[in-house]
C-alpha cells in the first residue's frame, strides 16, 4: 500500500510571517515545533521570527537549531534574535509568549508592572514596523491586560487586531465535559469563557450542546439530574483553577495544552471558525453584552475567513452569570489602573 503523501506548502501564496516572543520558554518549545508540521495557517508556508532577552539567547539558538533539524517544508525561514524590530518588521502574526515569571517574593502587582512594561514596548514596536494588518495574540501573563497596553501603544493598528488567550480555557471546559459526559470532545460546542484569563473567568455552559451529525441535545440534558449543580460546584471551579492544578502537580505551568490552545485561536482566526462560536479576549469596544469598554475581555465570536470576527449572537446572560461578569469585568479593571499607573 503506498503511503499517504505528506502535507506540502502551496507556492501560490507568500510565508506568512509570525513572530513569537518568548522563543526560548517552554510554551514555545512546543508551539514552533507545532506550527512547523503544517496546518495552523493552512497550507502557507511560515517565515518565523523567534524573539527572547539577551539572557536566554543561547537556548533559543538551540530551538532554531532543533527546528533547522525538523526539516518542515512548512518553515521556508528561521530568524532567531533578541531584537524585537527584526522580530517584528511585516509581522503578519505575533504571538507575545514571552513574559516575566513571578519570582520569590513577588507580588502580582510587581509583575503586572513588569509585564505591562514589556507590551507596552513590544506594542510600540508593532506599531512602528508591523504589517498594517498584524494580528496580535498576547499570552504572557496577565494576559488581557498586557494585550490592553500593548493594543494602547499601538493606535495606528486596528484594535481589532489584539486578542488575549483564553482558548486554552475553553479547550479545558469543553475537556472536562466530554469527560462527564462520555462523548469525543469534538462533540462539544458553544462552551465559552468570558472575562479574565484568572481565576475570575466565568466558564459558561448553558448554551453548550453535544452534536452528533445533525443530532443536536443540550449538555444540560445529557448531563441529567444533578448536572447543574456539577457545573456550578465542580466544572467552573475546576476550569478557574486548572492552572493552578496543573502548576503543583509538574512545577511549570501548562506548556503543551496552551501551545496547542495558541494554535487553535490563531487557525480560527486566519482561516475562520467555519460558524462554530469560539472564545477570544478582544476589545470590549461596541460590545452587546453590557461589558465595560475599554477592556480586553474574553467573548463568544465567530469568526469569518479572513479573519473579520464578530460577537456571537444569542449568548443571553442570566442574573447570576451577569454578577460573576461583574467580578472579573471589576478585577480587569483594577488591572488595568495598576498597569497604567506603573507605565505612566
Ligand atoms: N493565557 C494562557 O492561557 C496562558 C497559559 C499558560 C501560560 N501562560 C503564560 O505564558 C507565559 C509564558 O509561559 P512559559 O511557560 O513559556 O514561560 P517561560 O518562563 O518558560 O518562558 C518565557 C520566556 O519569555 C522570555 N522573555 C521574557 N521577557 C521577554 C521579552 N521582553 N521579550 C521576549 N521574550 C521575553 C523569557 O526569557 C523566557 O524564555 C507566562 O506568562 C505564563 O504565565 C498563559
Ligand atoms: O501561568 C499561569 O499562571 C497559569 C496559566 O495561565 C494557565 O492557565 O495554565
Amino acid at each position: 500500500m503506498a503511503a499517504a503523501a505528506s502535507p506540502t506548502p502551496t507556492k501560490a501564496l507568500p510565508p506568512l510571517r509570525v513572530a513569537i516572543t518568548g522563543g526560548a520558554g517552554q510554551i514555545a518549545y512546543s508551539l514552533v515545533f507545532m506550527i512547523a508540521r503544517g496546518g495552523v495557517f493552512g497550507d502557507r508556508a511560515v517565515d518565523l521570527r523567534l524573539l527572547d532577552i539577551e539572557a536566554a539567547s543561547d537556548k533559543l539558538r538551540a530551538v532554531g537549531m532543533e527546528l533547522q533539524d525538523v526539516a518542515s517544508p512548512f518553515v521556508l525561514r528561521c530568524t532567531c534574535t533578541t531584537d524585537p524590530l527584526e522580530a517584528f518588521m511585516d509581522a503578519d502574526v505575533a504571538l507575545l509568549v514571552g513574559a516575566r515569571p513571578r519570582g520569590p517574593g513577588m507580588l502580582r502587582k510587581d509583575l503586572l508592572a513588569a509585564n505591562a512594561g514589556i507590551f507596552k514596548a513590544q506594542g510600540a514596536v508593532l506599531d512602528e514596523v508591523a504589517s498594517r494588518d498584524c494580528k496580535v495574540v498576547v499570552v504572557g501573563n496577565p494576559a488581557n491586560t498586557n494585550a490592553l497596553l500593548c493594543m494602547r501603544s499601538a493606535p495606528s493598528l486596528p484594535k481589532r487586531n489584539f486578542t488575549a488567550l483564553t482558548r486554552l480555557d475553553q479547550n479545558r471546559t469543553a475537556g472536562m465535559l466530554a469527560a462527564k459526559i462520555g462523548v469525543p470532545v469534538s462533540m462539544i460546542r458553544n462552551a465559552v469563557i468570558w472575562g479574565n484569563h484568572s481565576a475570575t473567568q466565568v466558564p459558561m455552559v448553558t448554551f453548550a450542546t453535544v452534536e452528533e451529525g445533525r443530532a443536536v441535545e443540550t449538555v444540560a440534558a445529557r448531563l441529567g439530574e444533578g448536572g447543574e449543580r456539577w457545573v456550578s460546584e465542580e466544572l467552573v471551579p475546576g476550569v478557574q483553577q486548572r492552572g493552578k492544578e496543573v502548576i503543583a502537580a509538574r512545577g511549570a505551568s501548562s506548556a503543551a495544552s496552551a501551545a496547542s490552545a495558541i494554535c487553535d485561536h490563531i487557525r480560527d482566526w486566519v482561516m475562520g471558525s467555519d460558524g462554530r462560536v469560539v472564545s477570544m479576549a478582544v476589545s470590549s469596544d461596541g460590545n452587546p453584552f453590557g461589558v465595560r469598554e475599554g477592556l480586553i475581555f474574553s467573548f463568544p465570536v465567530v469568526i469569518e475567513a479572513g479573519g473579520a470576527w464578530r460577537f456571537a449572537s444569542g449568548f443571553t446572560i442570566d442574573e447570576a452569570t451577569r454578577s460573576a461578569i461583574e467580578a472579573t469585568q471589576s478585577e480587569l479593571l483594577e488591572e488595568r489602573e495598576a498597569a497604567l499607573a506603573a507605565t505612566a
